[in-house]
């Protein structure tokens, strides 16, 4: 047998134990704890396959499925398709599964409302009562009006209405925490739901389980701990990369003594050096140990160090990646090439590197759209991402074909039957849709490309596609009121869309590629569970200005304060321990070589801190610019 043949088969033992948990007749539950890259993904859809060839014919017969929980509908996808769609298996994030296990149950919903919302004002009002007035109380006064509003119209509520990935902003929808929350609460409640879910999904399996909701999770091992023979409860996760505070802390310690632990040691992913790094950062936490494939490159890793206060940080990244190109002798490090994941702390990191930020950080900053914005649906979005992005680029190459599809699809110009009630002036018609297409043809290849705002304002001139609600009070020159809100308004929608249409119309067509997860970048939470052959990692506390990670504690050049100390000694989650898991993430996605840009407060202390801990070696750290 070759070394690689051997490799392939070095953690089997873990896969065969998975196999005898499989069981229809006999199931047992199970927590495979294994490390990045070690092909947890893998080893679930090559049970669920073995599965399905064993004893697929009953579930056939029973109709009975195996249920497998992803963390994103990207991974729902990749898992639907290398199971080849198979009708026995039902695959779907855990919003979605928590959803279909409660929705029809609406006196249900609307009472755990009900008690819910009373509960939330209660507290709210028990605030307002001892705090002090002021922007805090305003906004207090508003969610207990908002809320109350909504108990007193749960009676007129038929349907309760709820999507796994949108903004559910209409009053008969609940939101995303209200789902989990629910869900979990009829699991503990309702011994009818519990024999449902057991009676359809004998089987269920959770990739990423260090990371979900961990009120259903615990819901979830009650459920197998009431029905140990019937439910097979398949966990597979690794603690090392629980990255979001929903996560159930102390999975591994939860879990039952009779439940089968295979482990896996074996990273198929990263090249040696990688591993050894990552073994390094794990060193501090639970010491679990990587080993290499015996066919494993030995990769290269560099750490460049610049000052937080460095004028131009693109330029450092592109140096860095420069350097990346020479050293590794791999040309597709070079800057212009995109053949880089660049994963930054947060969006606005990404979009301002990408040169997305004015659009996409004005809306940013309304918080109830983020999510929409995120995923593409907020209102508004789809004019320009869906209806105006394929049309300018049809124009821009030309393309007639990509032209009059873009148009004949929603614009109201080419609406059939205005064609039709157009008669024998239907030629005219048409020859307005060009002599409109001409036109924006010049506006957007102007030499300075134009705004969001002008490019709408030709629109609805031209009327080539319907103006959405939203967009409406920003087409007449002179602005209605909700357009012309003050300057610094974020804390609207209008105000927000106001800022977002000063954008230049290219910024689009780069939001439109980040949040279609088909650009260079992407967050260091949003990679979890994917693979790239050339990784950097982008840190700047200062520029994230987020207080759950800190890598100025972690690099060792802040100290710990007296919160992480006391959460230390209580055996609670702290910053440093949140960012040595982040860390761990994003350096486990490269596959051939890493380098990671880290702007530090003091790049010299923390090149000192990290070569004391060992996890570079001197001729690996680099400091750039100063
Ligand atoms: N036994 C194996 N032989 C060859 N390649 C493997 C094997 N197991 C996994 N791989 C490859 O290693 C990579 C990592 O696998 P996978 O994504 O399933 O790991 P994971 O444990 O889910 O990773 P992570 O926790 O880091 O997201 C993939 O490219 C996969 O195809």
């Amino acid at each position: 047998m070759t070394s690689a043949n051997a490799d392939n088969l070095f953690d089997a033992k873990a896969d065969e134990t998975i196999r005898s948990c499989l069981d229809l007749a006999a199931p047992r539950s199970f927590f495979l704890y294994a490390g990045a890259g070690s092909g947890k993904t893998r080893s679930l859809v090559q049970a669920v396959r073995d599965l399905c060839e064993r004893q697929g014919r009953e579930l056939k017969l029973t109709g009975q499925k195996v249920a497998i929980i992803t963390y994103t509908n990207a991974a729902c996808d990749e898992i639907v398709q290398r199971l080849e769609f198979d009708p026995r298996v039902d695959v779907s994030t855990i919003h979605a599964f928590a959803w279909s296990l409660i929705r029809g149950h609406d006196d249900d919903i609307r009472k755990w409302l009900d008690t819910n919302l009373l509960a939330e004002i209660a507290d709210l009002e028990e605030k307002q009562a001892k705090g002090r007035s002021g922007k805090a109380a305003i906004e207090r006064a508003q969610s207990i009006e908002s809320k109350t509003r909504r108990r007193d119209g749960l009676p007129t509520i038929a349907r309760f209405i709820y999507s796994p990935t949108g903004d559910n902003r209409t009053r008969d929808s609940l939101n995303h925490a209200e789902v989990i929350a629910m869900t979990a609460a009829f699991l503990n409640a309702k011994p009818g739901l519990r024999r449902l879910l057991i009676a359809s999904y004998p089987i269920l399996l959770i990739d990423e389980s260090q990371d979900t909701a961990r009120r259903l999770m615990d819901a979830l091992l009650d459920v197998q701990a009431a029905f140990p023979a019937q439910f097979c409860l398949g966990l597979f996760g690794d603690t090392m990369q629980r990255i979001y505070a929903d996560g159930k802390v102390g999975l591994a310690e939860a879990i039952p003594e009779t439940w089968a632990k295979p482990r896996k040691a074996m990273n198929h992913r990263c090249p040696k050096r990688v591993i050894a790094l990552i073994n390094k950062i794990r060193s501090d936490d639970d010491k679990q140990e990587q080993q290499a494939r015996s066919d494993a490159p030995e990769g290269t890793v560099r750490l460049f160090l610049a000052p937080e206060t460095v004028g131009n940080k693109r330029d450092v990244e592109a140096t860095a990646a420069t350097k990346m190109a020479e050293l590794t002798g791999d040309e597709a490090w070079l800057p212009d090439r995109d053949g880089v994941k660049m994963l930054a702390l947060e969006h606005l990191m990404s979009a301002r590197r990408f040169g997305f930020e004015h659009f996409f950080g004005s809306l940013y900053a309304y918080e109830p759209m983020r999510t929409g914005l995120l995923d593409g649906t907020g209102r508004g979005l789809g004019f320009f991402t869906r209806e105006l992005l394929p049309l300018a680029n049809a124009l821009a190459t030309g393309d007639r074909f990509a032209t009059a599809a873009a148009i004949r699809r929603t614009s109201p110009l080419l609406d059939r039957q205005r064609l039709a009630d157009a008669g024998d002036k239907q030629q005219a018609e048409l020859e307005r849709a060009k002599v409109a297409c001409d036109g924006l043809k010049v506006l957007l290849l102007a030499e300075n490309p134009p705004t969001l705002r002008a490019v709408l304002r030709y629109v609805a001139a031209t009327e080539l596609f319907v103006i959405p609600e939203v967009l409406q009070p920003f087409v007449p020159e002179v602005l209605t009121d909700a357009a012309t809100e003050p300057e610094d308004d974020a804390s609207t929608e209008a105000g927000a869309w106001r800022r977002a249409l000063d954008a230049p119309f290219p910024e689009i067509e780069k939001y439109d590629r980040y949040v279609r997860g088909v650009s260079q970048f992407d967050t260091h939470q949003g990679v979890k569970g994917r693979e790239f052959p050339r990784v950097m990692v982008v840190i700047s506390d200062d520029e994230a200005r987020g207080f759950l990670f800190s890598y100025g504690k972690l690099m060792g050049t802040k100290e710990k304060t007296k919160t992480d100390l006391e959460n230390e000694a209580a055996g609670n989650d702290t910053s440093i321990a949140r960012t040595r898991r982040l860390f761990y993430v994003t350096c486990s996605r490269a596959a051939e070589s890493l380098a990671i840009v880290y702007y530090s407060d003091d790049p010299g202390l923390a090149r000192t801190a990290l070569l004391e801990r060992g996890w570079f070696a001197d001729d690996e750290i680099e400091i750039v610019a100063a």
